[in-house]
């Protein structure tokens, strides 16, 4: 897992200093009623661009995570979600920056699909076949094998 290291929140980042504040990312494990999860591809001109991903991104000013969530899943990929479950918090330190993810489930939307950043998109099982993934999207792939009882998740 080059280029980022996941740390326990409260650790200390790896670079910057103890001063360096995590960024607030709202993410979004989309669920089909099949259990397939969507993935989508980070859009040229992104870091990491490419790698594959669950939608979402930073919080702007006075967001909540849900509200966050709500707006950039609109304005990335065209639907209006219902409700979103807030499921797990991680943090990750990359070298452009320190994150943190709050991840949440979300089952029912309304819309059609639209790729709006000219990603790609693709609804995944496990394994995982899509690749690479964004080191700070690969834990919700453990976490799901996990609720899961599945023994691997990515093909790697
Ligand atoms: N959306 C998303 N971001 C993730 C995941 N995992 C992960 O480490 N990240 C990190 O969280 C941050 C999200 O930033 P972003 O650039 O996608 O968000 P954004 O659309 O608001 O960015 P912008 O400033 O270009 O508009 C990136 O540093 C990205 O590497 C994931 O599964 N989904």
């Amino acid at each position: 897992m080059s280029g980022a290291t996941l740390v326990a929140d409260g650790d200390r980042p790896r670079e910057g200093g103890p001063d360096r504040k995590a960024i607030d990312v709202a993410v979004g494990v989309l669920l089909a009623t099949n259990g397939d999860f969507l993935l989508t591809s980070r859009p040229e001109g992104k870091v990491y661009a490419g790698y594959w991903e669950f939608p979402g991104g930073k919080l702007e000013a006075g967001e909540t995570v849900e509200q966050a969530l709500r707006r950039e899943l609109h304005e990335e990929i065209g639907i209006v979600i219902a409700a979103a479950e807030p499921w797990r918090v991680e943090l990750v330190d990359y070298p452009h920056a320190l994150v943190r993810l709050s991840f949440c489930k979300v089952r029912a939307w309304t819309g059609q699909l639209e790729m709006r950043e000219g990603q790609r998109f693709a609804w995944a099982t496990l394994p995982v076949a899509q690749s690479p993934v964004l080191p700070g999207a690969l834990p919700v792939l453990d976490w799901l094998a996990a609720e899961r009882g599945f023994p691997g998740a990515t093909c790697a």
